[in-house]
Parts: structure tokens; C-alpha cells; sequence
């Protein structure tokens, strides 16, 4: 039985495990807590994450990174997006041949404004490393663990990396398709949990479902509008790493970032909400990074605004809606047509 490494054992690492477990993976899934590795090994559970649910066998829980590499045929990360550079820093001196690195991480890390592969690409050398795959796409924890269809894409910019990630992951409740747009998956994936931010305020502040579709919609307008700029094809922010996640997280229960949106739409504090939430908001510090890249590369990104200032400079997110209802009368196909001429100019 061929043995995957999946690092980071909170709700989307474990349920990407049971996905492994159930194609017939051996999965040493590696918590940094060592009460939580001793539950999932001795139990077969992982209470705070996926309550209720019993976890196959040949998911072993391991509190050593060691433990968890040796013999691993490939990498899944799935930590938070702060902690992906020290997690890659404690296993590098480790790894003794190159390895198949994946991700399913949502975010970019704070302070460097960096997506996920590129942090990979810094921290472990090329010789180490067959080729570096970013899996998103909507798809709650929840659901996958329950075996609910889901849909996700597995994109590499080496499309024989990506398909072999598809294989690993591939079954009749777990669809996954290959993208060669490494950017456009990750940026997609990151900033449709601000938007969610946004959506659960909407809802928080009492605001109808016109009120969602267009946050929805020109929220991805926005988030195409710098994902091209940073080389993304404009295509993908309509499949299911742009518009397919943002359609899940903005309307989802399960949905952390959404959630978090609607204490704060109801008037409850950031540091309030985030200690209650007790799990990773990865909308927060993914707002500031594209707010601080949006104002770098001169993107309007007036939502990612709105919400960048309702979070950190304590505008009454009721006022951001106003304001945001208030801009400038605009065309809406005109900034986009121009992102899409920019591409295909590039392309050419
Ligand atoms: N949940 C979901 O449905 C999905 C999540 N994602 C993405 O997956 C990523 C992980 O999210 P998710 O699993 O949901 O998050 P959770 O909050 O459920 O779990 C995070 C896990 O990471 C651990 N962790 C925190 N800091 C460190 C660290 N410094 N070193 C090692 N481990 C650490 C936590 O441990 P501790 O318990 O000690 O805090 C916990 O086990 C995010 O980027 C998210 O956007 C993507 C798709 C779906
Ligand atoms: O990315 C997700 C679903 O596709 C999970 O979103 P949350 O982090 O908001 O729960």
C-alpha cells in the first residue's frame, strides 16, 4: 500500500486523508499537537475538527514529522497559510529524495504577500521536489468527510504532476479536474474567503439575497481583475476555483469565513469573533495581503477595500455597504474586457 504524508490535521487535512484512505493510501497524517496525533491513532476520531466521525484505520495519526515522511511517496499540506513556511522549514533537512509536493491551503502569507506554491518553491530546493500541485475548489471539510459529491481542480503548471495528483485523489464522490493555471487556482482560492467575509456581514446586517448575488458577483469581478494582472487566466475565475468556491463559502453554514462575517454584521468585535471562531479564518489576514498588493499593482478592488477597512480601521460594515452603493457610476464589462485583451496580448 503506496503511503501519503499529510501535514496539518485540522477539518480539510482530515477529510483529505479519509479521501486517500478510501483510494486505498496508506495516510500518516501529522498533528503538531501530540494529545490530537494520540487521538486519531488510538481512536480513530478528531473531535475538535470533524466531530462524529470515525476516521479508516489506515489513517495513522503522528506527532513526528519523521514518522510521517518516512516512506511517503508525496506531500499534502494543509495547514494554515501563516504556518506553511515553518512546517516546510522543519521537514526540508529531512526529506531524502524529491517528493511530490501538494497543497489545499486557502491563502497567502501575511507579511511576504506570497501564494502557497511559491513559499514551497523558496524553502525546498528543486532537487527535492518532483513538482508542486495547489488542489482547490468548493469543498467543505464536512461534506468530503460525509462522501457528498463534491468537485474540486488539482492544478500544476507541470499538467503531469497535476494529473498525477488527480489519480491520487480521484473517486465516484471526489471529482477532481487538472488546470494548468497555478495562479489563477490559488489567488482564486485565497480571495473568495474575504468576499465570504463580506457575505456573511450581509447577512449579519439583515440584507437579502440581491444584496449577496451582487457581492457574489462583482466580488469576482475584482478578484479577476488582479488575479490576471498577476498572470492568472482570466478563464479560471469562472470555474470552480473562482466562481464555484465563492458560491459555496458565501452561502454555506459550514463556511468559517462566512460565519465570521456575520458576528461581525451583527456588531460583534474581530479579536471577539476570531477566539470564538477557534478554528482558521483565512479570509482576515488574506484581506490585508490583497488589499496591500491591489494598492502595489494600482487594481480597483473597492470590496476588498470595504472589507480590508471594516476589519482592520473599524468602519461599521452598514457604512461600507453604503459607501460601496454611493461609488461612481461605472461600466461592467469594460475593466474586464480590458484584463482579457491584456492576456490574450501576453499570450501572443
Ligand atoms: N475546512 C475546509 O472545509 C477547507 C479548508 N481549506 C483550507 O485548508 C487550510 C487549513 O484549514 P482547515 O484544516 O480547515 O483549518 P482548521 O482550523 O480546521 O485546522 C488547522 C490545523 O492546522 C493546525 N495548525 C495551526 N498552526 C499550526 C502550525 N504552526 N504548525 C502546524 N499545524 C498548525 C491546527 O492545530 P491546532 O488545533 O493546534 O490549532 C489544526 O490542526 C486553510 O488554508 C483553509 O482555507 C480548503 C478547503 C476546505
Ligand atoms: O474553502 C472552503 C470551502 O471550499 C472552506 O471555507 P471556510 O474556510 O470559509 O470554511
Amino acid at each position: 500500500m503506496k503511503k501519503i504524508a499529510v501535514l496539518g490535521a485540522g477539518s480539510w487535512g482530515t477529510a483529505l486523508s479519509m479521501v486517500l484512505a478510501d483510494n486505498g493510501y496508506a495516510v500518516s497524517l501529522w498533528s503538531h499537537r501530540k494529545e490530537q496525533a494520540e487521538e486519531i491513532l488510538n481512536q480513530h476520531t478528531n473531535q475538535k475538527y470533524l466531530p462524529d466521525v470515525t476516521l479508516p484505520s489506515h489513517i495513522q495519526g503522528t506527532n513526528e514529522l519523521s514518522e510521517a515522511l518516512d516512506q511517503a511517496s508525496a506531500i499534502l499540506l494543509v495547514v494554515p497559510a501563516k504556518a506553511m513556511r515553518s512546517v516546510l522549514e522543519q521537514i526540508k533537512d529531512q526529506l531524502k529524495q524529491p517528493m511530490l509536493f501538494i497543497h489545499g491551503v486557502k491563502g497567502i502569507e501575511p507579511g511576504s504577500f506570497k501564494r502557497m506554491s511559491e513559499v514551497i518553491e523558496e524553502e525546498i530546493p528543486a532537487s527535492l521536489r518532483t513538482a508542486v500541485v495547489v488542489l482547490s475548489g468548493p469543498s467543505h471539510a464536512e461534506e468530503v468527510s460525509l462522501r457528498h459529491p463534491t468537485t474540486v481542480a488539482v492544478a500544476s503548471s507541470d499538467l503531469e504532476a497535476a494529473r498525477k495528483a488527480q489519480d491520487l485523489f480521484f473517486n465516484h464522490y471526489f471529482r477532481v479536474y487538472t488546470n494548468e493555471d497555478t495562479v489563477g487556482v490559488e489567488i482564486g482560492g485565497a480571495l473568495k474567503n474575504i468576499i465570504a467575509l463580506g457575505a456573511g456581514m450581509l447577512d449579519g446586517l439583515g440584507y437579502g439575497d440581491n444584496a449577496k448575488a451582487a457581492l457574489i458577483t462583482r466580488g469576482l469581478a475584482e478578484i479577476s481583475r488582479l488575479g490576471t494582472k498577476m498572470g492568472a487566466h482570466p478563464l479560471t475565475f469562472i470555474g470552480l476555483t473562482g466562481m464555484g468556491d465563492l458560491i459555496v463559502t458565501c452561502t454555506s453554514v459550514h463556511s468559517r469565513n462566512w460565519r465570521a462575517g456575520n458576528m461581525l454584521g451583527k456588531g460583534k468585535k474581530l479579536d471577539a469573533v476570531l477566539q470564538q471562531m477557534g478554528m482558521v479564518v483565512e479570509g482576515v489576514r488574506t484581506a490585508e495581503a490583497a488589499y496591500a498588493l491591489a494598492q502595489k499593482m494600482k487594481i480597483e478592488m473597492p470590496i476588498t477595500t470595504a472589507i480590508y477597512q471594516v476589519l482592520f480601521d473599524g468602519k461599521h460594515p452598514k457604512t461600507a455597504v453604503d459607501e460601496l452603493m454611493d461609488r461612481d457610476k461605472k461600466d461592467e464589462i469594460a475593466p474586464l474586457t480590458h484584463s482579457l485583451a491584456e492576456q490574450i496580448a501576453r499570450e501572443k
